[in-house]
C-alpha cells in the first residue's frame, strides 16, 4: 500500500521544523489514534498539535533522563527529601508551545454560505499507514486540542493555506502596542461603553517593557511559514534562555515560556479592568497618586472586573483561564472627558493609554502628527515646568499630551501636509459611486507615506479621507475607537455602520495612516480599491450599493496554481516542433500563411487583428453552450466525475462536450509577446468591477463597452483533481454550497480512461481571480467560455477563457452559462435557485429545458 500522502505531508512539515521522521512517527501515530483519524485536527494550523506533541514528548524524555541521572547520583535519603519538598511546590506548567493569539481564530465576516473557504470542515476517516509506535509517544495524550474542543474552530482543509496565513496576519500585532490592543479585543469597548457616541476619542498609549523581560522581536515576527525554517527547533535549543522566545509556526506566533517557576501567568492578556470607586476630578496628579495609593492599599478598594484571559475566536474571554491571570488593565477616569488606562501583563509590560474625547462641537478637529504633539508637549514642559519642576508629574504630562493633541488638532492653521487626515465615518462600500470606476476621479485617499493611494469619482464629493470599517475577520480592533459595541461578524458591524450613517452627529473617527493600519485594514483597502492587489494590469474595484456585506474573503491570484496531486507538466519538449512556430518572428497574425499554432483552429487563427475571437469560431462555441445536444459529446468509459462522486458504484458518464480549443503561441514560438495570437496569456485588459447584485451576491460587470468576441478574463483558481475537489466538498458542512469549481473536461473524450491526477478542475473558493464573481445566466449569457491551450498540448490542463457573445454595454453585468443541471443534486456545485432573469431560464422551465451536460 503506498504511504498515505497526509503522513508524508506531516513528515515534510515537521522536517521543515527540523524534526526527524523517527521523532514524528510515534507521536503522529498516537495522534492519529487519538483523533480517530480525523486528520483535520492534526493538520490544522500547520500541524500545530503535532509539533506541540513532539515538543512535549521531547521535554518529557529530557526531564525523565535528567531525573534518572539525578536519582543515580544522590542517595536514597536525599531523593526522599527532594520528593517531599517537591510535593509542596506548585505543579509545573505544561511546557508546551503555546499558540499566541490562540482563540482569536479569525472569522470571516461574510456570513454568506457562498464562501465555502471559510467553512468548518467535517473530518473524514482515512486509512493510515504508519510504522510501529514508539513507546515514548504515549504522553501526547496531554495535548490540549482535542477533537471536542476543536470542534468549534474553523479548520482549513489543507496545510496552511495562504488564506489562513493572511487571516493570521490580520491577527498579528504590527507593533507591541498592537499586541495589547488586539488582546484587549472587545474589552476597551466595554470599558468605554458609557461614552457618548458623538465624542471623538483619540488614544495615546505608551508601552513600557522592562529590559529583563524584553520580548524578542515582539511584533516583528515574520508571518510567513518560512520563519519556521529559520527558527526551527528554537524551543529545545533555547529552552534554557532566561527570556521567553516567540516563534512562528505556520505563520502563527508560538510563545515558549521561559524557564521560571510557575506563577500562574500566561502570556495571554489582558485581564482585568480596575474601576476606582472614587476619583479626583480635574486633578491629574491626584490620579497619579491614586495609583500609588491603590498599591499602598490606602485608597478605597478597587473594583475588579474580569476581562478574560485567552480571548476566544469571537472575542469573548475564556473565563476558565481566570485563575491563571495576573495581568491587569486599570481604567482611571478622571472625571473630565479623558480616560486613562494602565495595562500590565505578566510579562512585565506596562501600557498607559489616555483617551481624549473631543466634544461634538469640535467639528473642525483634525489629527495632528505625533511628532507635532510631542514637540508641543516638550515646549509646554519647558515653559511650564522649567525642567523638572518639583510639581512635575507624569500624569500631568500625560494630560498635557492629551490637551496638546486636542489643541493642535483644533488649530485651523495647522493644515499642513503632515497632518493626519481624519474624516467622519463613511462606509466605502455604501458611499462609493457605483456607476464609475473608482480609478477615474480626482478625490484621493492617501496616507502619509503614500503607499496606499486610490482615487474616486469627484462628482459625489467624497470626504478627503476614508473611514475604514472594522477588519472583517471577527476580531475587534481597538485602534478604531468608534467600534463600541460593534462586531464585524454576525452582522453587528453592519448595524454599527448603519447606525453611524444614520446618526448625523456621529463622528467616529479613524486615522487613516499607513503605519497605523492593521494588516486586515490594509487588505480591506486593497480589496476596495483594487481587488487584484495590483496583480492585474488593470485596477479592479469592488462596490456595494445594496447591503453592507464585507468584501469577500479569498486570495486573489492572477494565474492558476496547482493544489496538490494535479498532474501538470509544462515540459517544452511536449510541444512538438511542428506544432509551434519556433521560426516565426514578430506578430504571427500578420503572416500570409498562418503558423502551425493555427492548426488547432483549422489552419486559421481564432483571433482577429483587434484581438477578438472571430465570428465563426465564436458562433460555434456559443451554439455548443446553447444547444449541446447538437454537438459532439463524449461519454467516458469510466467518468472521472462519477468516479469522484462515488468510488464504489460508478454511475455512467453523463457526457462531456468535445470543445473547440484555441491554441495560443507560447515560449517555444519565435514570435514576440505582442503577437496577435497571444491574447489570454496577456491577462485582463478591460475595465471591470466587482459589484453587489440584487439577488445573486457579488457579480462582475464591465465599466467600458465591450465589442463582440472580446476577451474578458479567464477563470483562475486552484488546479485540483476531481478527487481532491470532492474530498473538499465532502468536508464542507452539509448544505453549504461549494460554488466556485469548474471542470476542465473539454477534452476528456479523447483521453480514454483518465487517471485521477489527470482529471482536473479549477476551484476558486480560496484562491481565484475576478472570474469567481461571474454569475450564471441561462442560455443567453453575454459571455462564453472557450478552452485555450497555452503551455501544454495535453488538454487535461488548459485555460478557461471568457469572451463576449455580443456587444456589451458599459455597466452591464457579465454572465456566463454555467451549464448547470439544476436537477443534479450530487454535483459539486450545488444548484441554486436561479435568479438570472433570462426568459430562457432553465430553473423555471424545468425539467424540459434541463441541460443534459453538466459542465460545472
Ligand atoms: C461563481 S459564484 C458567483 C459569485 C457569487 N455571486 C458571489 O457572491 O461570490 C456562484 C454562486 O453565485 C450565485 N449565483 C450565480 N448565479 C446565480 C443566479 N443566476 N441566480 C442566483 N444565484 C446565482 C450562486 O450562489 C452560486 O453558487
Amino acid at each position: 500500500m503506498p504511504p498515505n500522502p497526509r503522513v508524508a505531508k506531516a513528515f515534510r512539515a515537521m522536517r521543515d521544523l527540523g524534526i526527524t521522521e523517527d521523532k514524528v512517527k510515534p507521536v503522529l501515530k498516537n495522534l492519529v489514534k487519538l483523533y480517530e483519524k480525523n486528520w483535520d485536527y492534526i493538520e490544522a494550523e500547520n500541524y500545530r498539535v503535532l509539533a506541540d506533541a513532539i515538543f512535549d514528548n521531547e521535554e518529557a524524555e529530557a526531564n525523565q533522563a535528567a531525573q534518572n541521572k539525578k536519582k543515580l547520583d544522590i542517595t536514597q535519603e536525599s531523593v526522599l527529601e527532594e520528593e517531599a519538598e517537591e510535593q509542596d511546590e506548585p505543579e509545573r506548567p505544561l511546557k508546551r508551545l503555546r499558540l499566541k493569539y490562540k482563540g482569536q481564530a479569525s472569522e470571516s465576516c461574510n456570513n454568506s454560505n457562498r464562501l465555502a473557504g471559510t467553512s468548518l470542515i467535517i473530518p473524514k476517516d482515512e486509512p493510515v499507514e504508519l510504522p510501529e509506535v514508539h513507546p515514548q509517544a504515549q504522553s501526547i495524550g496531554m495535548v490540549g486540542a482535542t477533537p471536542t474542543d476543536s470542534g468549534t474552530k474553523r479548520i482549513e482543509s489543507q496545510h496552511l493555506s495562504r488564506e489562513s496565513l493572511d487571516r493570521s496576519k490580520g491577527k498579528q500585532p504590527i507593533s507591541p502596542n498592537a499586541v495589547t490592543i488586539q488582546e484587549r479585543t472587545g474589552r476597551s469597548q466595554h470599558v468605554g461603553a458609557n461614552k457618548s457616541r458623538t465624542n471623538i476619542p483619540t488614544t495615546i498609549e505608551s508601552v513600557v517593557v522592562p529590559h529583563q523581560m524584553g520580548l524578542i522581536n515582539r511584533g516583528k515576527e515574520a508571518l510567513s511559514p518560512h520563519s519556521t525554517k529559520v527558527e526551527k527547533r528554537l524551543e529545545s535549543e533555547q529552552a534554557s534562555l532566561a527570556v521567553p522566545i516567540e516563534k512562528t509556526v505556520g505563520g502563527q506566533i508560538l510563545v515558549q515560556p521561559k524557564e521560571e517557576p510557575f506563577t500562574g501567568d500566561t502570556l495571554d492578556l489582558p485581564l482585568a479592568v480596575i474601576h476606582p470607586e472614587t476619583l479626583n476630578n480635574g486633578d491629574s496628579s491626584k490620579g497619579n497618586s491614586s495609583i500609588e495609593e491603590q498599591q499602598e492599599g490606602s485608597e478605597p478598594p478597587l473594583v475588579l472586573e474580569y476581562l478574560g484571559g485567552e480571548v476566544t475566536s469571537d472575542g469573548v474571554p475564556d473565563l476558565s483561564s481566570k485563575t491563571r491571570m495576573n495581568s491587569q488593565l486599570a481604567t482611571i477616569p478622571d472625571g473630565s472627558s479623558s480616560e486613562l488606562q494602565v495595562a500590565s501583563s505578566p510579562m512585565g509590560e506596562v501600557k498607559i493609554s489616555l483617551n481624549c474625547n473631543i466634544s461634538p462641537e469640535r467639528h473642525d478637529f483634525h489629527m495632528p502628527t505625533l511628532d507635532a504633539v510631542v514637540k508641543s508637549v516638550e515646549d509646554r514642559c519647558l515653559r511650564s515646568y522649567k525642567l523638572l519642576d518639583p510639581n512635575f508629574s507624569v500624569m500631568k504630562l500625560m494630560k498635557d499630551i492629551c490637551e496638546c493633541f486636542l489643541e493642535l488638532g483644533s488649530e485651523s492653521s495647522n493644515e499642513s501636509e503632515e497632518t493626519m487626515q481624519v474624516s467622519p465615518r463613511i462606509d466605502l462600500l455604501k458611499k462609493f459611486p457605483t456607476g464609475y470606476p473608482l480609478v477615474s476621479g480626482g478625490t484621493h485617499f492617501h496616507t502619509s507615506d503614500g503607499l496606499c493611494n486610490a482615487q474616486s469619482e469627484t462628482r459625489v464629493g467624497l470626504p478627503q479621507t476614508l473611514q475604514l470599517p472594522p477588519p472583517c475577520n471577527g476580531i475587534n480592533d481597538s485602534t478604531q475607537p468608534h467600534k463600541e459595541g460593534s462586531h464585524c461578524n454576525g452582522g453587528s458591524h453592519d448595524d454599527d455602520v448603519q447606525n453611524n450613517l444614520d446618526d448625523p452627529n456621529c463622528r467616529s473617527l479613524v486615522v487613516a495612516q499607513q503605519h497605523q493600519l492593521t494588516p486586515d485594514q490594509m487588505r480591506y483597502l486593497h480589496d476596495v480599491f483594487d481587488i487584484s492587489k495590483g496583480q492585474e494590469r488593470v485596477v479592479i474595484s469592488i462596490v456595494n450599493e445594496i447591503n453592507s456585506e464585507c468584501t469577500p474573503s479569498f486570495h486573489y491570484i492572477p494565474q492558476n496554481a496547482v493544489f496538490q496531486n494535479a498532474y501538470m507538466n509544462f515540459s517544452l519538449a511536449r510541444i512538438e516542433d511542428d506544432n509551434c512556430c519556433s521560426t516565426c518572428c514578430g506578430d504571427c497574425l500578420s503572416l500570409s500563411t498562418p503558423c502551425p499554432c493555427a492548426y488547432e483552429t483549422g489552419g486559421e487563427f481564432a483571433y482577429t487583428a483587434e484581438g477578438l475571437v472571430k465570428e465563426e469560431f465564436l458562433k460555434e462555441c456559443i451554439s455548443m453552450n446553447r444547444d449541446p445536444q447538437k454537438h459532439c459529446q463524449y461519454f467516458c468509459k469510466e467518468c472521472p466525475l462519477e468516479r469522484s462522486k462515488n468510488e464504489d458504484i460508478i454511475e455512467p458518464c453523463k457526457g462531456h462536450l468535445v470543445r473547440k480549443f484555441i491554441k495560443e503561441c507560447w515560449w517555444k514560438c519565435g514570435c514576440t509577446k505582442q503577437c496577435g495570437n497571444r491574447v489570454v496569456q496577456r491577462g485582463i485588459t478591460r475595465n471591470l468591477q466587482v459589484f453587489m447584485t440584487e439577488a445573486k451576491g457579488w457579480g462582475l460587470r464591465t465599466l467600458e463597452e465591450l465589442p463582440k468576441g472580446a476577451f474578458v478574463c479567464e477563470y483562475v483558481g486552484e488546479v485540483l483533481t476531481n478527487a481532491e475537489l470532492f474530498d473538499r466538498v465532502s468536508r464542507s458542512p452539509k448544505g453549504e454550497a461549494h460554488s466556485y469549481p469548474v471542470l476542465l473536461d473539454a477534452d476528456w473524450g479523447c483521453e480514454g480512461v483518465l487517471k485521477d491526477e489527470e482529471a482536473l478542475c479549477l476551484d476558486a473558493t480560496h484562491y481565484g481571480n475576478v472570474a469567481r464573481f461571474i454569475n450564471h445566466r441561462c442560455f443567453d449569457s453575454n459571455m462564453v467560455e472557450i478552452p485555450v491551450e497555452v503551455e501544454t498540448p495535453d488538454h487535461h490542463y488548459y485555460h478557461l477563457a471568457f469572451f463576449t457573445t455580443r456587444k456589451v454595454k458599459a455597466m452591464e453585468e457579465l454572465t456566463w452559462d454555467y451549464g448547470i443541471d439544476f436537477d443534479d443534486v450530487d454535483h459539486p456545485v450545488k444548484a441554486f435557485r436561479c435568479q438570472c432573469g433570462s426568459k430562457f431560464c432553465r430553473n423555471i422551465r424545468r425539467p424540459s429545458r434541463s441541460r443534459s451536460s453538466s459542465r460545472r
